[in-house]
């Protein structure tokens, strides 16, 4: 029997430097469909160039990134283009337009990439902001909202596209924890009830926890470990423990556990 055929993220040896200086060493992944997938790491270790790499806005020197096979850097343009139009991105401080409400900032995307009739996309936003918790905000300014409603938004507008491949940037950064949770949980169910493949570039141990269905560890631009949530405590890398029990908390976890 066939197996079924599973969307997925591949990559394969991607490599990046800039100016003499490299920064990705040939990394290699698979990043799931219907699952969060983790990028963590430290400080300056290449995790935003990697994710950067894979959506188009940086161009690797070498290697390979595969949306279900298709060739994102076959040079097909209109190749590249297609799969741009599948993936929903939510940048790191929100990005939100300031001068326009929470239901336009959502509605953007259906304006610049679709030809949809305005109730239809009234339609979608209001799906998307019902789906995020934020029915009751879509007339507001972005000022007028926390920091927590502002990445709801930022998340309402990733998947207004019905997007296959969404990408989170340090979605919890500036948020306190329990917000954070909140949207790790967030992200986490989107990916699960849409089956969308999502990548999420974090540092915070919380998210790794809550929500890593799938986790690549970098370290100076290399790939040091993968795993999952329930494996990652028991990692044998130094470099990753270094990382994981930097938290005092989990630090004195493991010595008792
Ligand atoms: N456009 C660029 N030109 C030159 N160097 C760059 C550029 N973008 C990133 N770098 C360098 O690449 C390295 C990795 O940066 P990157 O932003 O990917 O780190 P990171 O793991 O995302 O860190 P952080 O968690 O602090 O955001 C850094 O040394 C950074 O200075």
């Amino acid at each position: 029997m066939l197996k079924p055929i599973k969307t997925m993220i591949e990559i394969k040896n991607i490599k990046k430097s800039f100016n003499g200086k490299d920064v990705l060493l040939g990394i290699d992944g698979v990043f799931k469909k219907g699952e969060t997938n983790l990028i963590i790491g430290g400080s300056g270790t290449g995790k935003s160039v990697l994710l950067k790499c894979i959506i188009g806005l940086i161009k690797p020197d070498d290697g390979r990134v595969l949306y279900d096979g298709r060739d994102f850097y076959s040079g097909d343009k209109d190749a590249m283009q297609s799969i741009r139009r599948e993936m929903g991105v939510l940048f790191q401080g929100g990005a939100l337009f300031d001068s326009q409400t929470v239901a336009e900032n959502v509605r953007f995307p259906l304006n610049m990439l679709t030809d949809l009739s305005a109730s239809e996309k009234n339609d979608r936003v209001n799906f998307c902001l019902e789906r995020v918790g934020l029915e009751q905000a879509a007339n507001r300014m972005p000022s007028e909202i926390s920091g927590g409603m502002k990445k709801r938004v930022g998340i309402a507008r990733a998947i207004v596209m019905n997007p296959k491949y969404l990408f989170c940037d340090e979605p919890n950064s500036g948020l306190d924890p329990l917000t954070a949770v909140k949207i790790d949980e967030l992200i986490k169910e989107i990916t699960e009830e849409y089956q969308i493949t999502t990548i999420v570039i974090t540092h915070d141990m919380n998210s790794v926890m809550e929500i890593g269905q799938n986790i690549i560890f970098l370290y100076q631009g290399r790939k040091l470990w993968e795993g999952n949530d329930a494996t990652i405590t028991q990692s044998e890398v130094p470099e990753l423990n270094e990382f994981l029990f930097s938290n005092k908390l989990l630090r004195d976890l493991r010595k008792s556990g």
